[in-house]
């Protein structure tokens, strides 16, 4: 239960989509160089911090895959909120957290550095630390590659890990429908069957994408989308063929698997084609559920 006098500061929060993510070869750090564009879409997660005595940290989670979410030391919004506190030199600071989730748990959506993003904001309200845009995204960096992205939303090219931004303007509303699918797929097996299938890799992001969003062309970009890692989770996952296969049959304009997957993300024409195609893609035995949401969209921010 909610108290209406208690202390409570709630931040809403977006998924994303990687419109392009171009993967180079496995570096020494063990990580992927990629060259992404990131786009934020209207499907959201609410984390909400309140006080809690000093040295306490607790997280309580509802909605979208709550049984796959811990709810220790292991969930990033726990981990931005110690590590937030640490930083200001008051690691005994004290938040209960609530997240509210929509966002599908290991899709591909980056829902987990979402409410990263979101509880490094909610906790610096709640504790009153003056924390600038500078030192947000340095924290978010260091929590993961996709929290930084969750802080400014919108669309941005993501260099590096995906962490090194560069917010990109684009003209027009984007209609997606987001097919989820039975269970996650865990980042590092995707990335690790990248490698072994091996090939030719770069991380140079097709002009094609830059310039679509750039105009507004929607057609154009979903010609020109691009997820180096889509043969990696179909290899692993070989009924989402079936799916990108069923959702281009049924009128999307283009379709790819988000991210590391296994959610796959179509674009509608406009919001009339996107309903028509949830519904074709949710008689789908694999496909769980559907969602329609459209992008790009703000990022983390304080609502309430
Ligand atoms: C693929 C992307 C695309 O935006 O996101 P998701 O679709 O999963 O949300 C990201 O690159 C997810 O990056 P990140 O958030 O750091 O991945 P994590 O789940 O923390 O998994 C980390 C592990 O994945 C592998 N990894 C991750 C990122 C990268 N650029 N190269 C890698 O090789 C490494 O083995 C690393 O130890
Ligand atoms: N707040 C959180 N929400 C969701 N998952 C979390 C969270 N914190 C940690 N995790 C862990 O991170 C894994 C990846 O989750 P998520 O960010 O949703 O997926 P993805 O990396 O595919 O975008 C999950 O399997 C879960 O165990």
């Amino acid at each position: 239960m909610e108290t209406s006098h208690e202390q409570c500061y709630r931040v809403r929060v977006p998924a994303k989509v990687n419109l392009a993510l171009c993967v180079g070869g496995l570096a020494d750090d063990g990580y992927h160089p990629l060259g992404t564009v990131f786009h934020a879409i209207g499907l959201y997660d609410d984390v909400i911090a309140r006080p809690a005595p000093a040295g306490v940290t607790e997280i309580s989670v509802t909605g979208e895959g709550v049984e796959d979410v811990p709810t220790d030391e292991r969930n990033l919004a726990w981990k931005a909120a110690r590590l937030l506190a640490e930083t200001h030199g008051h690691g005994d600071l004290g938040v209960r957290l609530t997240i509210r989730k929509q966002v599908p748990v290991a899709g591909g959506m980056a829902g987990g550095s979402a409410d990263a993003a979101a509880a490094l904001l909610a906790c610096s309200m709640l504790w009153d630390l003056d924390t600038g845009p500078d030192e947000l995204h340095e924290l978010a960096a260091q929590l993961g590659s996709d929290v930084p992205f969750a802080l400014v939303g919108g669309n941005a090219i993501g260099r590096g890990r995906g962490d090194e931004l560069v917010p990109l303007l684009s003209r027009g509303t984007y209609h997606w429908v987001l097919a989820l699918a039975h269970g996650g797929l865990s980042t590092p097996a995707v990335y690790r069957r990248f490698d072994e299938l091996g090939g030719e890799h770069s991380t140079d992001i097709p002009d094609e994408v830059l310039n679509a969003l750039a105009v507004g062309d929607v057609r154009a970009l979903a010609d020109a989308m691009r997820n180096d890692l889509q043969p990696a989770a179909l290899d692993l996952r070989p009924e989402l063929a079936e799916t990108l296969e069923v959702g281009r049959s049924r009128g999307a304009l283009g379709g790819i698997v988000s991210g590391s997957g296994p959610s796959c993300a179509f674009l509608a024409a406009s919001e009339s084609d996107a309903m028509d195609l949830a519904s074709a893609l949710s008689r789908l035995p694999q496909v769980r559920a559907t969602r329609r949401a459209s992008g790009p969209v703000p990022g983390a921010k304080p609502i309430g």
